[in-house]
This record gives C-alpha cells, structure tokens and sequence, in this order.
C-alpha cells in the first residue's frame, strides 16, 4: 500500500512564517521569482558605473585644489575649468547610468513580484479546503497582497540602495586609501565596531518586524470577518463585542509597529552617531598629517567628501535593515504558503481520463478524520449505481456532507478509496473529475456581476480556448433556463439576464439564488451530480419551481443527494442511513419504511409531525 493510500487526516497547517534564515529566504525567494534578477549582470555594471561617477567629485576636489588653486605657479584657472568641464561630463554620464539601474530594477522586480502574486494566488487556490480552514481568510489574503508589498517595498527602493550603497561603500573605500592609508584605517576601525553591534540588534529587528507582519495579518483577518459577518453582527446586537476585538488587534498591531520602529531608531541614531565623531576624528588626525606632510590639502579635503560618501550608505544601511526585516518577514509569511503541501494532488494531463457518460461511483472502507479531529468516518461502503439517485439520510453530524466532500475530492479520505467507474479519484486527472462530477452546495456562491454572468459560470471549456462571445453565452444561458422550466420566472425579473446579483447575490431572494445554483449546475452538464439539498425555507410557488428544475436537472445522471427531507429520500431510487459515520442502511424507501431500524423510526417521526 502506497503512504497516499494509507493518509494521515488530510489539511496540511499553513505555517504562520517560514523557518529559513535571513540569506535563505532571500535565495528562496529569488528562486520562487527568477524574474527578479533577470538581466542582473548589466544592471550590476550600470550600478557599478554610476557608483565610480559619485567619486568624481572628491577627484574633481582633489586635482582643483593641488594642481589647480595651489599649483606650484600660482592658481592655474584653465586647469580649473578643464577639470570641473571633465567632472560634470562624467557626472551627467553616471546620472545616466544610474537612471537606467533605476528602471532596469523596477522593471525586474515588478515581473518577479508580479509572478511571485500569481503563484502564492494559484497555490492558495491548490490548498484542500481544509488547508485553507486553517487560516482566516482575511489572514491568507493578506499574504497575498500585504506581505507581497512589504516585499516590493524593500527590492524597489532598499533593494535599490543596498545595491549603490554597497558599491558606494567599496569605491570610496579603495580611493581613501589611496589618499590615505592611516586615515582609512581610522574610519574602518570606528566602524567595524558598529557593524558588530548591528548584528544582534539585526536579529531583534528581524523578530520584531515578524511579530509586526503576524499582527498586520491577523488584523486584517478579524476586520474582514467582521465586514462579512455585518449582517449577523447587527442582528445579535454584537457590534460592541466585535468592535473591541478589532480595537484591540488595530492596538497590538501598533504597539508592534511602535516596538519595531524604537528599535530601528536606536540603531539609525548610534549610526549618525558614529558617522559624525568620525567626521571630527578624520579632521582632527588629518590635520596632524597634513602638519607632518603626509597628506595635502587637496587630498584632506578630498578624503572628508569621501567619508561623507562612506557614511551615507552606512547610515541608510540601517534604514535597509529595517526594510530588508520587514521584507524578509513578509517574504517568510508568503514562503510558508508556497511550502504548504497541496494535499489534494492533481495527477495532471499524466492522470487517468475516464470517458464522459454515465457515473458510477463507489465507496470502499472510507475513513476520515478533520484535521486534529476524531474520526468522522469509520469504514464506509457504499455504491450510486449509474443513473440513480441515491439520497444519504442521518442525524446532523453524522457524516453526510463529509462523504459528499470526499466523492467531489474537495479533500481525500485517510483510509480507503473513493472510485469513479472503478478508478480511485486520486489517479483521475482533477480537469476530468470537474468536468464530470459537480457539486451544488446548499448555498452556491454567487459573484458580483449580473444573473447571466453566474449561471455562465457553469459552462465548461478547456483553459486555452477563447471566452464565449456575450450573445452565445446568453444564448446558452437563457436555453438552459427555458430547460429547466424557469422561462417565466426569468420573464419576471425586470432586468432578465442583465439583473444585478448585488454583493454576494444579495440582491435576489434564497430561493432565486438555489435557481441559479442549478441552472449553473445544468449548464456544467456534469455525469455526477452532488446534491447539497438546500434547509432554507421558501414559498410554495418557489418551492414548485425549484422541485421541477430539479427533476431536469437530475433526469439521467447518477446523483447523490444530502437529502435534509424525508420527501426527497422518498422520490430517490436507493436510500443510505448514515449514522455515527456508517452506512447502517441501505435501500429504497418503502423497503427501509417496512423495516424497524433507523430509516423507519425516522420516517414515523416525520409522518407524525407533518400530520
Ligand atoms: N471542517 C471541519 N473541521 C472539523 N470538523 C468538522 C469539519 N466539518 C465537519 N466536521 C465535523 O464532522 C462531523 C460530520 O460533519 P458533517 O458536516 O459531515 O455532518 P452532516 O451529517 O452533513 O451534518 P448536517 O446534516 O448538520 O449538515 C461533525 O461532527 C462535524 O463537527
């Protein structure tokens, strides 16, 4: 037996951040998104260009002052002018080279965040169901697009800088020592001490920055709860309850927003620091130098630009820290999401290709268990013949909607095998099985836009071939409306197809949205049909309508039915009693009425109540 076969409780965690060290994840994620750093080694050679010109003005210092101003015959002017000429030739051609590095990087870095987007999107959307349960969905989307800014962020503007600064850094350092070795120590020796004390102060940054990304994620998860659940916020009078929830995630998000900041600021403030006691100590020892003859004029002036040059990058270094955290952490949050394990494995086009027609499906010795949960299902077997309907009955919580997860594959059993015409749905290919089971959930979601928009979301086509044309796809739409014997209620609504659905199908009544869950499901024409039977009570007329665009929708395929009335098991070929996640009968209504178990007492109950 294969470890697939033999699963454990299916929905892998999705990980609050990911585990890598600082480089890691950087390398992590470059790999993720190789856009970023296409064309790297010309933009590197530009940076590197523009880098050498910033030295140009400390030369341009130097040359004026020793061999221009201070010329051993008196000022020589032409000299002056030929050589500030020179300098801002080469500057005008760095500022070039440096508005090229911009736009090169900017270009790079959106493709590689861009496609870094698509991929964290289309992972989140491989995730089973359950994955994704374990996560607000608020949470989940902010690693999307909150943390993918922290990182756009930094490899914009900080990825930008680090790349000058660090080059800045390097030139200013080989021209000081060629104007003074003893100097250059100096300037070295007060920083070194200050890059040490960067690290451990680096690592608390990084933990804080993490907390900062946790909470901005969190917050955003407890405000879209609250937005969606308004409707049942108002109604339970809860809005105080809420709102102190959210003030208090908005509250821990600040503080650790503030805590991170303090914390970059100490270590912003000890880098001015050192850069200006450097500033004096370079005067001061250059001074004696020059006093002694071991340097000019021209070269003292010369090597306080460059320190300048040196300190500049060295105190935004500290402000790319902070950047380079908080990307690292947002990087980290959105790693950990690629990591997630997709449990629900689509074998591809290299997966089995049952042919269209009728479905027969097959249960055998299924087990399943909820993430951290006991097990739900405990060995059910069982057949939907092809062209039956079958209708699951039992107690709530008994497992129905379970087994009607597990025959779509929203998730995989953790022992057992779920067959489709003989073949186990893990080796089906995941297009073959959409295309020919179809799950109609109690209340099918319904998307901004307008009444033909939704019904058309059922209509089925491969991934490469062109959209519908609006005329043809309304065509489809109202055919299979007129199909499934809902002509006059569409006649009825003012804006027909056009009809706006509002937010969510807010804007149409609980039976019209069952409609266009079915018409949806008849356009899909799928072989397999999974019934979520719809609790929420309509009106007669509603519910007429809804019974005969059911009886079109199922004539022919094989259906498996939650059925939540005893009328609906009635109608049904075959009848399973779930109970305690067994199947503890199996038959047709009059059978299991004339018999004394579950099924029975069941239907005396119904009988007397409806009575
Ligand atoms: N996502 C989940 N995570 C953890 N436990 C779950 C989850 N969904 C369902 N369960 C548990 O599994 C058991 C079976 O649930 P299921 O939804 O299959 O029952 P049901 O028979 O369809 O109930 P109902 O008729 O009320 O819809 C229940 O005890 C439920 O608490």
């Amino acid at each position: 037996m294969s470890p697939r076969r033999s699963g454990q409780a299916a929905g892998a965690r999705i990980e609050a951040t990911s585990e890598l060290g600082v480089f890691a994840t950087l390398r992590r994620g470059i790999a993720v998104s190789p856009e970023m750093v296409q064309g790297a080694a010309l933009t590197g050679l530009l940076a590197v260009l523009a880098a050498i010109g910033r030295v140009v003005v400390p030369i341009a210092v130097q040359q004026t002052v020793d061999s221009g101003i201070l010329a051993p015959g008196g000022p020589d002017v032409r000299r002056v002018v030929t050589l500030v000429s020179a300098a801002a030739f080469v500057l005008l051609g760095a500022a070039a080279c440096s508005a090229f590095v911009n736009v090169r990087l900017f270009r790079s870095t959106e493709a590689g965040l861009a496609s870094l987007r698509v991929r964290a999107f289309r992972h989140v959307h491989d995730l089973s169901v359950l994955t994704q349960n374990t996560e607000r969905r608020g949470s989940l989307v902010s690693r999307v697009t909150s943390d993918v800014d922290t990182i756009s962020l930094f490899v914009q503007w900080g990825g930008i800088m680090l790349l000058v600064s660090v080059l800045q850094i390097g030139v200013a350092t080989a021209l000081m020592a060629v104007y003074s070795w003893q100097l250059t120590l100096l300037v070295w020796a007060c920083f070194v001490p200050l890059f040490l004390a960067l690290r451990p102060a680096q690592g608390a940054v990084n933990a804080a920055y993490t907390r900062v990304r946790e909470r901005v994620g969190a917050m955003l998860g407890a405000i879209s709860e609250a937005v969606v659940g308004a409707e049942t916020i108002r109604a339970y009078g809860v809005a105080g309850r809420v709102q102190r929830r959210i003030d208090g995630s908005i509250r821990s998000t600040r503080d650790a927003m503030v805590h991170a900041q303090k914390l970059v600021s100490v270590v912003f403030s000890s880098g001015v620091l050192v850069s200006n006691l450097v500033l004096c100590a370079v005067v001061v020892v250059g001074t004696r130098l020059g006093i002694e003859g071991d340097i000019t004029a021209g070269r003292l002036l010369a090597f306080l630009f460059l320190v300048q040059l040196f300190t500049g990058p060295v105190q935004m270094a500290t402000e790319i820290l902070n950047e380079l955290q908080n990307a690292v952490a947002g990087w980290r949050r959105v790693l950990a999401v690629l990591e997630t394990p997709v449990e629900v494995v689509d074998p591809g086009p290299a997966g089995v290709q049952t042919p269209r027609g009728p479905a027969t499906v097959e249960l055998r010795g299924v087990r399943f268990a909820y993430p951290g949960g006991a097990p739900v299902l405990h060995g059910v077997d069982l057949t939907i013949p092809a062209r039956t309907s079958v209708a699951v009955v039992g107690a709530t919580g008994s497992g129905k909607t379970t087994i009607a997860k597990l025959v779509v594959r929203l998730m995989d059993p953790s022992a057992g095998q779920v067959l489709l015409d003989g073949v186990d749905l893990r080796d089906l290919s995941l297009a073959s099985l959409r295309r020919r089971v179809v799950l109609v959930p109690q209340e099918g979601f319904l998307f901004e836009g307008t009444l033909a928009d939704n019904i058309a979301y059922g209509i089925r086509a491969a991934a490469d071939s062109p959209a519908l044309e609006p005329e043809a796809r309304d065509r489809r739409v109202r055919a299979a409306l007129v199909e499934l014997g809902l002509a006059p209620w569409l006649d009825e609504l003012p804006g027909g197809l056009a009809t706006d659905v509002g937010q969510r199908g807010e804007a149409l009544s609980a039976g019209e949205r069952q409609l266009v869950a079915l018409a949806r499901a008849y356009l899909a024409e799928a072989d397999l049909l999974v019934l979520d039977e719809a609790t929420s009570a309509v009106d007669p007329a509603a519910e007429v309508r809804i019974a005969r665009a059911l009886d079109s929708l199922t004539a022919g395929r094989s259906t498996l039915t939650i059925a939540h009335r005893l009328s609906t098991a009635e109608a049904a070929d075959l009848v399973l009693v779930v109970d305690e996640g067994v199947v503890v009968e199996t038959g047709t209504h009059a059978e299991l009425v004339a018999g004394a178990g579950v099924y029975a007492s069941m239907h005396e109950s119904w009988v007397a109540q409806t009575r």
